[in-house]
């Protein structure tokens, strides 16, 4: 089975063209291609399909196999994809997700290359919560995360995708992988969540790192970018727009005061293509 590897700033995924026909059991195919040792490696593999309502049809697994709502690495990923294949000569794509329809521009190079893409993101969905979470986190952790028990304040946003952020005084330190997989399979979240930890570093940036739901700590989140800059307005703490600086990249976030949409700009990169064999 043909795929093609690409990443948004580090969150890898393997994409899979399915306008002809799509394999069967995804979520195993999802788990046997997303091991670093013995699949081809990713976060998840990401599925193009057709639509009836879209442009394109796009379908997320992550790496544990469940399906997610979106992506938003991915569909800038996919949109690069459907333009440098020739499935597209347009530079406005409209994809269908499981969270509704979402408007990219791709952003071509002289040589035709897209260098950027931007999504339109939606509006987004917030409720603050207060969680209290017994763990042992490190010191280096703001008021806000104590170290022993304790509620931990949370500002949980839907980006089609349910998202938890925690203000942290700094992401390098951030309890990353204390409080990530405590608070992904949290009560509070009927179906699981990515948890994010953010940094305020002035008015129109943060840093942030992520432990996404079904894939662990990944080197960046696209919705949860946009989750962050939201609960940062929302905590009175940024502009409505800002850059979102993650380990693999730097994300532009918007979320535009007229229609309440959250807009999303970054890169994608094709790495390789190659043939899958399936185990099973
Ligand atoms: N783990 C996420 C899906 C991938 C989202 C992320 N990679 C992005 O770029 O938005 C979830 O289960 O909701």
């Amino acid at each position: 089975m043909p795929f093609t590897k690409m990443h948004g700033i580090g969150n890898d995924y393997i994409y899979i063209d399915c306008m002809e026909r799509v394999p069967e059991n995804l979520p195993q195919l999802a788990i046997e291609m997303s091991d670093r040792h013995t699949g081809v490696g990713g976060d998840g593999i990401i599925l193009i399909c057709p639509s009836e309502c879209a442009d394109f049809k796009m379908r997320i697994f992550n790496a544990d196999g469940s399906e997610a709502r979106m992506c938003g690495n991915g569909s800038r990923c996919v949109g690069r994809y459907v333009y440098e294949s020739r499935l597209t000569d347009k530079t406005t794509v409209t994809l269908e997700t499981l969270s509704g329809i979402k408007t990219l521009r791709l952003h071509p190079d002289r040589q035709g290359n897209i260098t950027s893409v931007t999504v339109d993101m939606g509006i987004p969905v917030t409720a603050p919560v207060e969680v209290p979470v017994r763990f042992n986190a490190p010191r280096m952790v703001s008021e806000n995360v104590p170290t022993s028990q304790g509620p931990v304040k949370i500002t949980a946003v839907s980006m089609g995708n349910p998202h938890g952020v925690i203000l942290v005084d700094s992401a390098d330190n951030a309890p990353v992988e204390i409080l990530g997989p405590e608070l992904e399979h949290h009560v509070i979240w009927p179906d699981r969540a990515n948890i994010e930890f953010v940094e305020v570093v002035n008015t129109t940036e943060l840093r942030m790192r992520v432990w996404e739901r079904g894939s662990g700590e990944t080197m960046a989140c696209g919705t949860g970018a946009c989750a962050s800059l939201v609960a940062c307005v929302l905590n009175r703490l940024t502009e409505r727009h800002a850059i979102i600086h993650l380990l693999g990249g730097d994300l532009e976030i918007e979320w535009n005061p007229d229609d309440s949409h959250v807009y999303m700009t970054g890169p994608a990169e094709t790495v390789f293509n190659g043939t899958y064999r399936r185990l099973l």
